[in-house]
């Protein structure tokens, strides 16, 4: 508490990977005079677990994605897991699967296989047009230049676990340049990636340890205020003010938000001014998606053994991509499955009831074990992401038609107001690694106005353009 009261006073809003890595960086630079704000009563943001069939499993975020290859560039989220002894296992998505249709188990892995290649190529033709200064397009219309069209219900189930999987929305809804950018700065060691592996925490201390004990090494009580919720921010070229649902009011000479996108889209915080033009086509232009993970528990292990399960349905995004944690390199012997979905399919099982859910899932775990008399699960749990107010999804997509000039708008700052957090990285959003960087880039940019002598606005634009007029005669 004594060194708050010396220097600028920063209001870091939100507890998850950004607020932690830019407290963390203000401290480093000697800045202690800060107050991380979180809604909820721990740090973490959404790498949050919870407790099912006597395991804790993760509800939002659970691989490190990418990790380092030799002595090339590291994940940082998979430095901070090394640091903390986070427990992980390799996950193999592309060698360890099994093929379901409506009729059982049935070998498509050559389509499945091919469905790799496509998306790969998809990616190369994507840079192909970064470097000519090509205009964005859908990462369906990628597809179809490079003569991927799916047509079987496997090949649009393969299509979907290379796709939506990864990115929660589908090729329609999201960028090809961005889609491509998304993969390659994260799993392409030639495009500056770290590798190509990804890593399951299996940590019963949750995946989240790696951010709380890093927090612990550095933060006081002061300076973290937990179960705060912000309803208010008002900010100014002088300072920040925050007023907390419980009535209560924060000022600094400066703030960070790094609330999700979701939240700035969906007004559950109130700016005052409001936020001007710019920042609001940036807020709405980019779209939060929703990933889903359903969880079931049986008394004993009756399906496949490889670490993945692919269900090929006539309907694109149902119930389709399985994974066993009743397996030798995971949780053996717990009789936990789950299953994925995403995008609008998530948004549609939120407004059901658990019980709903869980009919359409066993009809589909049915289908897919004709043979066998399967059991109900003893115990059954999915997170509701877009519904919950303090995220409003699971991670950013970017668009169709991706314009460059939006994603520095996001990050701009208003006044003494800062953004941060996976959606404003331009390189890895919707990972961790794309919270970390940013939480890192944003205290960089406070602590270049508090150390001075001026004090630089980021980057934006005031009106992004169209290169030609819509009518040019
Ligand atoms: C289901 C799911 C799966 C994922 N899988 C992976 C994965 O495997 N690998 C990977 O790299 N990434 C994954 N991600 C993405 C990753 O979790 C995020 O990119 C990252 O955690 C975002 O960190 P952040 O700090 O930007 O935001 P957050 O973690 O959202 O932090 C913001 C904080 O603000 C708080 N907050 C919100 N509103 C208020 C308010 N009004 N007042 C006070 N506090 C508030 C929230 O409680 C939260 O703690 C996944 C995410 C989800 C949801």
């Amino acid at each position: 508490a004594a060194a708050a009261s010396n220097g600028p006073r920063v209001l870091i809003l939100g507890g998850g990977v950004s607020g932690v890595i830019a407290a963390r960086t203000l401290h480093q630079s000697g800045i202690d005079n800060f107050v991380i704000v979180e809604a909820r009563d721990e740090l973490g943001g959404r790498m949050m677990t919870t407790t099912f069939g006597g395991k804790t499993i993760e509800q939002g975020a659970n691989w490190i994605q990418g990790t380092q290859t030799g002595k090339g560039p590291a994940n940082p989220i998979f430095t901070l897991a090394k640091k903390h002894n986070v427990s992980t296992q390799l996950n193999d998505w592309s060698g360890s699967v099994t093929t379901f249709d409506t009729t059982g188990a049935v070998d498509w892995l050559d389509v499945f296989d091919a469905s790799g290649d496509d998306f790969d190529d998809m990616t190369v033709a994507a840079g192909a047009r970064v470097d000519q200064n090509l205009v964005d397009l859908s990462a369906r219309t990628g597809y179809s230049l490079i003569k991927a069209k799916p047509k079987t219900d496997q090949e649009r189930a393969a299509e979907y676990y290379q796709y939506d999987w990864e990115y929660a929305q589908t090729p329609e809804e999201s960028s090809l340049i961005a889609s491509a950018w998304g993969n390659n700065f994260t799993y392409n060691t030639d495009q500056g990636g770290f590798s190509e592996d990804n890593l399951m925490s299996i940590d019963q201390r949750g995946f989240k340890a790696l951010i709380q004990l890093e927090a612990q090494d550095f933060l006081t009580p002061s300076q973290i205020q937990l179960n705060s919720v912000v309803k208010n921010i008002t900010y100014s070229k002088s300072g920040v003010t925050v007023t907390l649902t419980n009535g209560k009011t924060l000022t600094g000479d400066y703030a960070l938000c790094t609330f999700s996108l979701g939240v700035l889209q969906n007004d559950d915080v109130k700016f005052q001014p409001e936020l001007p033009d710019f920042k609001q086509e940036a807020i709405q232009s980019m779209v939060m998606g929703t990933f889903t993970k359903i969880f079931l528990k049986f008394p004993k292990k009756f399906w496949f053994d490889t670490e993945m399960g692919i269900f090929a349905d006539s309907t694109r995004g149902r119930y389709p991509v399985w994974q066993s944690l009743d397996h030798p390199n995971f949780f053996p012997g717990s009789g936990i499955l789950f299953v994925t979905v995403t995008g609008d399919f998530s948004i549609r099982i939120e407004a059901l009831s658990d019980q709903k859910v869980q009919a359409e899932v066993m009809e589909v775990v049915r289908m897919m074990y004709p043979n066998i008399t399967v059991p109900e699960p003893s115990e059954f749990f999915f997170p509701r992401w877009h519904t919950n107010t303090l995220f409003r999804g699971s991670y950013s997509n970017w668009p169709p038609a991706l314009s460059s000039q939006h994603i520095d708008n996001l990050r701009a700052n208003v006044g003494r107001l800062y953004f941060s957090g996976e959606a404003t990285s331009r390189k890895y959003f919707g990972f961790l690694q794309g919270a970390y960087f940013e939480g890192q880039t944003a205290a960089n940019n406070i602590l270049a106005c508090i150390k001075g002598p001026t004090c630089a606005n980021l980057e934006h634009f005031t009106q992004i353009n169209n290169v030609l007029p819509y009518e040019n005669n």
